[in-house]
């Protein structure tokens, strides 16, 4: 450990700051101090002065009249506004803050190139002791992980008292305010973002040299709260840790700084997952490690004596337990590597379970078991929905070393999620079945609604037409009654005429009828003979004497010699006397209307 990298913890001298980032951060400030100046060349080599400022200006002014992305949400009534230029041009910054650290400010600004919104950093440098932030440069410039935020460009201000560096925006600020936002965020959550922050730290350790970060805390995590996204941010305390080599520089924040930090021993990179302990530990409680410290003395204190944060007490996950547990092992050798703890029970991917195949019945359905992580195993199975049990399935499945056995309660409930899914399907389908019968029923009621409402319309029409031809009917018979009358008066004129013997021209049709009434009204007894009767009905007839002579033999021939013989015949009597059909109907008429007069 170099002099001046030695902290004053009982003093709480110069160097050193109490509070949270203070500690660390003082250091940092140090080391950056003496790489500026090994950079400037450098970052003087991207100026490009040719380029054409009114092009961006205008750009830049379309952009903040069109954009309402552009509005500051913490100062609502502040348009967004260029302030300044990178000096290549490419970048502006704008009079939006995002945040401001023990030694940074940030702003937001925008890529004009690119048309993203991205953060414009400004460090306070001094002028004697710059190496480390040219080497912070370097090393961010080397990263590309979609869990590391992307470095963009760096320069040196003018008056060289700044140096600037472009990064990727978050849009959520840093880990720890998010936590503070959420209250407490739950497992799932937890389980996420962790698995970003291995990912991570997984790729940095992963080079060779490995990258060791040195100052990972929730502080320094960021977060793109739309989708969730985490970025591990401040690579500033980046170094790379050449093969065998240890680090001997005291650098971090004391809350999250390994015991081997603070020790003459060098550390690896191990010391990153003892900090991400303490992340996991916060990101589980909400509490920041060791907030019952009220100094970074106390703190350095318990760290060397292996006193773990009173927060740890308050977890009860025995997964994320076993996980901190790991991590703040006071062996480095103890603690798993972030590829190792990707795979662990509480943050490995759990396997999907997917219907491959249902048939319609639901009876047999095709599952498959797919692996995402290392394992990369697919498991395909048939289940039966009427005998198998999810239990059973799996623990045969295990016994037979066809699935993982740490996976079995998770299997077994996706099972038994998808079985709900089935059951609620069919439900849904049966459901809908019904809904369909009875809205066929309800269509077909609605049908023989319509065709009654038509046919009660046509009854009501035939019996309209009924009533007009009961009407109709009435009128004829009445008119039939009517002609029957004229017809019976026509008849009573022409007998009339007939035994008058006369042409009587009638001057009205009432005077005919009382003409036929007087010889209607001429009566004949029984006795009459056959003689007078038979010429008055010729003369009635107007038929001549030798016709009637002709019918009275006839008659007298089959011995009927009176009107009284003759009212006696029966119709076949009539029909054997050999009379024509006309004499018959003569003598029957004159017989009836005497009769009926
Ligand atoms: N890339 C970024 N995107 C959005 N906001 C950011 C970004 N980087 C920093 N900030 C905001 O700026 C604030 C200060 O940044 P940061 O913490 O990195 O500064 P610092 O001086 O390095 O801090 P420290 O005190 O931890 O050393 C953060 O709290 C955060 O709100």
């Amino acid at each position: 450990m170099t002099e001046a990298a030695q902290p004053n913890f009982e003093g709480g001298g110069t160097t050193m700051m109490t509070g949270l980032d203070g500690f660390g951060s003082t250091f940092l400030l140090e080391k950056r101090d003496t790489t500026i100046a090994d950079h400037i060349n450098f970052q003087l080599a991207q100026y490009n002065t040719n380029s054409t400022d009114s092009a961006i200006t205008a750009f830049i002014n379309n952009h903040t009249a069109n954009n309402s992305d552009l509005i500051d949400r913490s100062n609502q009534n502040q348009v967004e506004h260029v302030l300044e230029w990178s000096p290549n041009k490419r970048y502006c910054r704008l009079n939006t803050l995002l945040g401001k650290g023990a030694f940074k400010v940030v702003h937001k600004a925008m890529d004009l190139e690119e048309g993203y919104e991205v953060a414009w950093n400004v460090l306070h440098i001094g002028h004697d002791n710059n190496k480390d932030v040219g080497h912070e440069i370097e090393i961010l410039k080397s990263v590309r992980h979609p869990n590391i935020i992307a470095f963009h460009d760096a320069w040196l201000s003018e008056n060289r008292t700044e140096f600037i560096f472009v990064t990727e925006l978050m849009t959520s600020g840093t880990l720890r305010e998010y936590i503070r936002k959420l209250s407490l965020p739950n497992p799932k959550i937890v389980k996420k973002w962790s698995r970003q922050i291995l990912k991570g730290l997984a790729y940095l350790h992963g080079h060779n040299p490995p990258i060791i970060h040195r100052d990972i805390k929730c502080d320094n995590i960021f977060i793109n709260g739309a989708h969730g996204e985490i970025k591990i941010g401040d690579l500033g305390t980046a170094e790379n840790m050449w093969l065998g080599d240890k680090k001997y520089t005291l650098i971090g924040t004391p809350e999250f700084m390994a015991p081997e930090m603070y020790e003459e021993e060098g550390y690896n990179e191990k010391v990153d997952l003892y900090a991400f302990g303490m992340c996991l530990m916060e990101m589980t409680t909400g509490e920041y490690p060791y907030a019952e410290c009220t100094n970074t003395a106390q703190i350095y204190k318990k760290v060397c004596q292996h006193i773990k944060p009173d927060s740890l007490a308050k977890i009860q996950n025995l997964q994320v337990l076993e996980v901190i547990h790991s991590c703040l092992s006071t062996n480095e050798n103890e603690r798993l590597s972030a590829q190792e703890l990707l795979e662990c029970s509480f943050l490995a991917v759990e396997p999907d379970v997917v219907i491959l195949e249902n048939d319609p019945s639901h009876t047999i359905v095709t599952l498959q078991v797919v692996f995402k992580g290392s394992d990369k195993l697919s498991v395909k199975f048939e289940f039966n929905t009427q005998e198998d049990t999810p239990q059973e399935v799996v623990a045969e499945m295990i016994e037979e070393q066809v699935l993982p056995e740490r996976y079995q309660q998770w299997i077994t409930s996706e099972i038994h999620r998808i079985l709900r899914d089935i059951e609620k399907q069919d439900t849904q389908e049966n459901t809908q079945a019904v809904w369909r019968r009875e809205n066929d029923i309800r269509s077909e009621l609605e049908k023989s609604k319509v065709e009654l409402a038509n046919l009660v319309e046509r009854v009501i029409e035939f019996e309209n037409k009924c009533d007009q031809l009961k009407q109709h009917a009435i009128v004829t018979e009445e008119k039939e009654l009517q002609a029957l009358n004229e017809l019976e008066k026509a008849i009573k004129v022409y007998y009339y005429q007939q035994n008058e013997d006369t042409i009587m021209v009638l001057s009205d049709e009432e005077d005919a009828v009382l003409h036929l009434n007087k010889v209607l009204s001429k009566d004949y007894s029984d006795d009459t003979s056959i003689d007078v009767f038979v010429n008055d009905v010729a003369k009635a007839t107007n038929r001549s004497c030798t016709k009637a002579s002709e019918w009275i033999q006839k008659l007298e021939g089959q011995d009927i010699m009176t009107v009284g013989d003759l009212r006696e015949l029966l119709d076949e009597d009539w029909s054997s006397i050999g009379l024509t059909v006309f004499a018959i109907r003569a003598l029957k008429n004159m017989l009836r209307s005497v009769d009926n007069a």
